[in-house]
């Protein structure tokens, strides 16, 4: 499937029985000013594909995706035509202009979602490691509870974690309640969408989806997923990343 201007509306259960409620926007709409690529990271060839189309081809195999949304720059919707129809995916995929920060991007693609999908499912396009099945995970997880706003994928933190100031330790942190947060971050749409509107109305200004929805009081659970899965930030990423991705097609695994 290709290109679509208007997402589906309803939930489905797949042929396989699995329930497919989840809206994935998978965020691609960055400089990549850290990487330091004037044709902006989201578009960088790696393993023989760019890289938003690994987080692309993994939502859309995951059993919960209904839908999926694309996050970018406006000068790069006409490569991002290209590499989605490169692709062969089993959903349509809707495109949507993203803005200065990725705050704004997250809200612009949460915003166009149709109002009947339940959850919002947010992935950074620079992890292309995720798995379909950390998808899925982060949806079971929010679905069995329905305490909770959402759920994010992450990992316990394993170093020593020292809190610094122009390079000197001020304080070392109790590592046994810390973790990495990642992508993807999973919540019920109607919440997250209200708390991006009340971020934007505080003029909060945060790095992920999660804290949004922190900043609410509501409770967003971890789930550790996948240890490994990475975010291209810099250059120095780009080599285990892309040989992890070689190592796995070799495996036959997507
Ligand atoms: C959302 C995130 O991946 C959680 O770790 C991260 O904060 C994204 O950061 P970036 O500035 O978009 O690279």
């Amino acid at each position: 499937m290709g290109l679509c201007q208007t997402a589906p509306s309803a939930c489905h259960l797949k042929a396989c029985g699995a329930q497919s409620d989840v809206a994935v926007v998978i965020v691609a709409g960055g400089s990549g000013e850290r990487f330091g690529d004037p044709r902006g990271k989201a578009l960088v060839p790696i393993a023989g594909r760019p890289l938003l189309a690994w987080s692309l081809l993994a939502a859309d195999k995951a059993q919960s995706t209904l839908s999926l949304t694309l996050v970018c720059r406006p000068q790069d919707r006409l490569a991002m035509v290209e590499a989605v129809a490169a692709l062969d995916l089993s959903h349509p995929v809707m495109l949507v202009d993203g803005g200065a920060t990725r705050q704004e991007s997250c809200q612009a693609g949460i915003m166009c979602v149709s109002p009947q999908i339940p959850f919002i499912s947010v992935q950074d396009g620079a992890r292309p490691l995720t798995t379909p099945e950390t998808f899925d995970a982060v949806a079971r997880r929010v679905r069995q509870d329905e305490n909770l706003a959402g759920a994010i994928a992450g990992w316990p933190v394993t170093d020593t974690i020292k809190r610094a100031h122009d390079g000197i330790i001020e304080s070392t942190q109790d590592r046994s309640c810390l973790w990495s947060a990642q992508t993807p971050q999973l919540f019920r749409a109607p919440l997250l969408r209200e708390a991006y509107r009340q971020a934007a109305y505080h003029r909060l200004s945060v790095t992920d989806d999660a804290s949004v929805v922190e900043a609410m009081g509501l409770s967003v659970a971890l789930v550790s997923a996948q240890r490994i899965n990475p975010k291209l930030t810099v250059p120095d990423d780009f080599a285990f990343i892309e040989a992890e991705l070689g190592a796995r097609s070799l495996r036959g695994v997507c």
